[in-house]
């Protein structure tokens, strides 16, 4: 594969390990967006569409998309702020959901960020987490420090006080080792934390993974709105299954205030007047539930279907 291969193809960037890595190759089937990758390559080109897939580092996939190297990526909102990169942000994707947290030992006695200023950081959050401290020590309080990363016209001072320290992975163990006063890393469950026996002091910023692309590309190519509205459907299609159920006509108002549906449900006429089938979208985390106060309001036949693809309305 050379240059000319990739010529009049969209660039498409997604994570070629890690955590998101499995969850955007979902996505890339559910939206029928086929590729071969041969084994090493990090280069694959889509065999029904005019795309390429360039798979990155989730780390690099900000920087790429800002500066226009790829036109389109899935990686996480962490790295879009560590990486200051200048992207638009697409969609939401639901998944890799967990907070940067600011975390020292529980033997220790810090109760704000502010507390860390002129101590010694480690993190692989470098810019982040000095833009952050440099906030901090030009006077924000810890909301005012968040919500500056996000600000590109904001222009915060070097923190001239307090340490950061770099480290690619395994930030937990740097305070027991010596290294730090405290971290700075991602936080899900909590587990990785409470095992080095840390404990969280502030979030920096919440994070999921995202679809972005490069400001100037989205207008250019149609391409990229398609590729949205695929992804879209794809985690609808996770997120809800379809209930069908048979119902009192006189019973209908309560049934579909429980089934209210993305936008109304479908309400069909059955052959004895006196009962309607319903069939509305529900959220699938919620579906036990809807079924027994379904039941409740007298509802029978009550079907849940998965639903394998959809397009829904915004
Ligand atoms: N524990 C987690 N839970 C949810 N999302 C996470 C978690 N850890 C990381 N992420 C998200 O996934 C992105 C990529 O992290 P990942 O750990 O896959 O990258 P990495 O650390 O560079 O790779 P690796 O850990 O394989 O060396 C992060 O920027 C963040 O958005
Ligand atoms: O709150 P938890 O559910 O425990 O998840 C948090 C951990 O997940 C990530 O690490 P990862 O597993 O990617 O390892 P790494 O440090 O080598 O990147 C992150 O850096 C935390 O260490
Ligand atoms: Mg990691």
């Amino acid at each position: 594969m050379d240059f000319s291969d990739l010529q009049d193809r969209l660039l498409f960037a997604v994570p070629k390990k890690g955590r998101l890595h499995e969850q955007c190759v979902a996505l890339l089937n559910g939206g029928d967006i086929q590729f071969h990758r041969r084994n090493r390559l990090d280069i694959a080109l889509s065999t029904n569409l005019p795309i390429a897939l360039v798979f990155l580092p989730a780390a690099d996939i900000a920087k790429f998309v800002g500066e226009g190297n790829v036109d389109l990526g899935i990686t996480g909102q962490d790295m879009v702020a560590e990486n200051g990169a200048n992207v638009e942000e697409i969609l939401k994707l639901g998944f890799g959901k967990c907070s940067l947290c600011v975390q020292t030992p529980t033997s220790t006695s810090y109760k704000s960020s502010k507390d860390l200023v002129g101590k010694r950081i480690v993190t692989s959050f470098e810019s982040v987490v000095g833009r952050y401290f440099g906030a901090l020590e030009a006077g924000m309080d810890e909301t005012q420090a968040s919500a500056a990363l996000w600000d590109h016209t904001a222009t915060i001072p070097l923190p001239k006080q307090t340490t950061i320290n770099y480290v690619s992975g395994s930030v937990e163990a740097a305070c027991a080792l010596g290294l730090a006063d405290a971290i700075v890393d991602l936080v899900e469950s909590g587990e990785t934390m409470r095992a080095a026996k840390l404990h969280p002091i502030t979030t920096v910023l919440t994070t999921e993974a995202v679809l972005i692309c490069n400001p100037a590309k989205h207008n250019t190519n149609p391409l990229i709105e398609m590729i949205k509205r695929r992804i879209e459907g794809v985690i609808a299609a996770q997120r809800y299954v379809l209930c069908n159920y048979n119902i009192p006509r006189e019973k209908l108002k309560e049934a579909v205030a429980i089934t209210p549906g993305k936008k109304a449900p479908t309400v069909s006429p059955l052959e004895d007047n006196d009962w309607v089938a319903v069939s509305s979208m529900v959220n699938k985390k919620e579906v036990a539930d809807i079924m027994d106060k379904l039941e409740k309001v007298g509802a029978i036949d009550v079907l849940v279907f998965a639903i394998q693809n959809c397009r829904v309305g915004n």
